[in-house]
């Protein structure tokens, strides 16, 4: 099943505190960014991707797109001041088809995972990638403990979020009318009574938000190495 992507990428990314866009940051010689994009520029089914992107990376992002020889970037899309708002900028430049919408900081994503995505966002509307939550979920107020949640209902969202194009741009549509921010796009879609499948996708699929994250990354790469025979990149 075909699809295009929109990749999430003009952020600032203040809780890496790298003191730079931490997508530009690198991981086995080679940027975040390139290796999240080099998922997609490598799966047949992707007819396009559409890079949200901070103005100030963009001639940045242009030589690494280049000398990394990515050939599935249809546009660079100026991002936004929010993460909604730069996947909105980018949705809005697609015309139909499934929709993925990725984080540029999840650069571990597997292609088996975005094809059972795709394949299940054509047939039921909206799909998310997910895992089972391993810690035990508290609700806390005002430093206590107000509810513990019911583990076994409970998901870690990922990306990507798949959709079929009319529904997403629903969901973008009515939220920027009703001025609501949600952290994830399917939420975009759940509040306006679309259903949303869950996929149940892999740990590795982290997503690189804080300084800690980096070891385990380096940790993931080390391991694709060794599983794909010491190739550089799987
Ligand atoms: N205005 C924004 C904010 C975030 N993102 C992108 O959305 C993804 C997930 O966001 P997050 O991990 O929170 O990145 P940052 O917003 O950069 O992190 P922070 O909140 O620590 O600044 C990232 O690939 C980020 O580049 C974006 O395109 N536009
Ligand atoms: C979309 C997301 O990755 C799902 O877990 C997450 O909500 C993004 O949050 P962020 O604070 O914008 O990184």
């Amino acid at each position: 099943m075909e699809y295009r992507v929109v990749i999430p990428a003009a952020g600032q990314g203040k809780r890496m505190k790298a003191g730079k866009n931490k997508l530009l940051l690198e991981l086995n010689n080679c940027p975040v960014i390139i290796h999240t994009l080099r998922v997609f520029d490598r799966d047949p089914a992707c007819r396009g991707i559409y890079l949200a992107i901070h103005p100030g990376d963009r001639e940045t992002l242009q030589e690494l797109i280049q000398r990394f020889s990515i050939k599935k970037v249809v546009k660079l899309v100026d991002g936004g001041e929010e993460r909604q708002h730069s996947v909105y900028n980018a949705v809005l430049e697609i015309d139909g088809g499934i929709v993925l919408v990725h984080d540029g900081a999840r650069p571990f994503i597997k292609q088996a995972t975005i094809h059972q995505l795709t394949e299940e966002a054509e047939s039921s509307g909206a799909a998310i990638a997910a895992v089972p939550v391993k810690d035990t979920i508290k609700k806390v107020k005002g430093g206590t403990v107000e509810e513990t949640i019911e583990r076994s209902s409970l998901w870690m969202v990922q990306t990507p979020q798949a959709f079929r194009l009319p529904l997403l741009k629903r969901a973008h549509s009515e939220a920027a009318a009703d001025g609501f921010l949600g952290t994830d796009d399917a939420s975009l879609a759940e509040r306006i009574g679309i259903d949303v499948s869950i996929v149940e996708s892999d740990y590795d699929n982290i997503k690189l938000t804080t300084p800690e994250d980096l070891y385990f990354a380096e940790a993931i790469v080390k391991k694709q190495e060794e599983m794909s025979g010491g190739n550089k990149y799987v």
